[in-house]
């Protein structure tokens, strides 16, 4: 690869206790490059998201962003550098409504340029916090919802407002664990379109694990193959298909 990656992992290593979950894993995530980490259940999928967003540390390997190595720093020094993380279950505010919620993923970014980083809601949001959350709203077709509490949106609705609060971020590389989990097959593919859209329309980096197959051939530039906390192959999602190991140990299987 000739351009420096936004993500790069390398080696990493990872116990619970006395077991082993990560055995020297390394990942690169290009820019603008849709990454799928696929796996079976237990293969340490959620384990290697955990462990490049900073959720914990690592007991081996190095993690770069860009080319600052961030292997020894909190998950909200790597937030600050650029990940943005959305999890298996959305960390939105339920009581608040759709659009409320995007104004608080605005006004967290503006006031993380400015230092400063509690995840509030203003009175009187700025014009443009408003003009910027409506626009999002809109572009991930929720712009109906944008007055209704956020706990009463369906599961779908949810998701797409968990990616919209990521994308209001601006991050660098955008991690999305599941995110078509739960999901009916027509939401599903829905969801895999909006994704595809918005890494276009942003040229942004996405770092994904998913389980459906349509969703991640749909979607994945490059995929990787993790069993038992080790990579079996990574490339382009065609070889990797072919590749016999893999055919054996998941994709046989599925
Ligand atoms: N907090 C924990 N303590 C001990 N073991 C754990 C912990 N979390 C996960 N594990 C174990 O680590 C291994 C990897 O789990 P992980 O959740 O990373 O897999 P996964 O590929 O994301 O699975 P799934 O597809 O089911 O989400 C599994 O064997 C799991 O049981």
């Amino acid at each position: 690869m000739t351009a420096t990656p936004i993500l790069s992992a390398r080696g990493l290593v990872k116990f619970y206790g006395k077991t082993q979950v990560l055995h020297d894993v390394s990942i690169d995530v290009a820019e603008g490059e849709a990454h799928v980490v696929i796996g079976p259940n237990g293969a340490g999928k959620t384990t290697l998201f955990k462990a490049v967003s900073g959720e914990f540390p690592v007991d081996g390997g190095e993690i770069r962003l860009g080319a600052d190595i961030v292997t020894r720093l909190a998950g909200w020094q790597r937030v600050r550098r650029g990940i943005g993380r959305s999890f298996q279950v959305a960390r939105i505010f339920g009581e608040m409504t759709t659009i409320e919620n995007l104004i608080v993923a605005v006004e967290a970014r503006e006031r993380r340029a400015r230092g400063g980083f509690a995840l509030t809601l203003r009175v009187n949001p700025r014009k443009s916090t408003m003009t910027e959350a409506r626009h999002l709203l809109d572009g991930l077709g929720l712009g109906d919802q944008a007055d209704r509490p956020a706990k009463l949106l369906s599961h779908g609705d949810k998701k797409r407002l968990e990616l919209a609060m990521s994308l209001a971020l601006r991050p660098r590389l955008i991690m999305l664990d599941e995110p078509t989990a739960g999901m009916s097959p027509g939401d599903r593919s829905n969801a895999a379109a909006l994704i595809a859209d918005t890494q276009r329309a942003h040229g942004l980096a996405f770092l994904l694990t998913e389980h459906d197959m349509g969703v991640v051939f749909g979607l994945a530039q490059r995929l990787t193959v993790l069993h038992h906390g080790a990579v079996i192959a990574s490339g382009a999602p065609a070889d990797v298909r072919d590749d016999p190991t893999v055919k054996e140990v998941y994709l046989g299987h599925g």
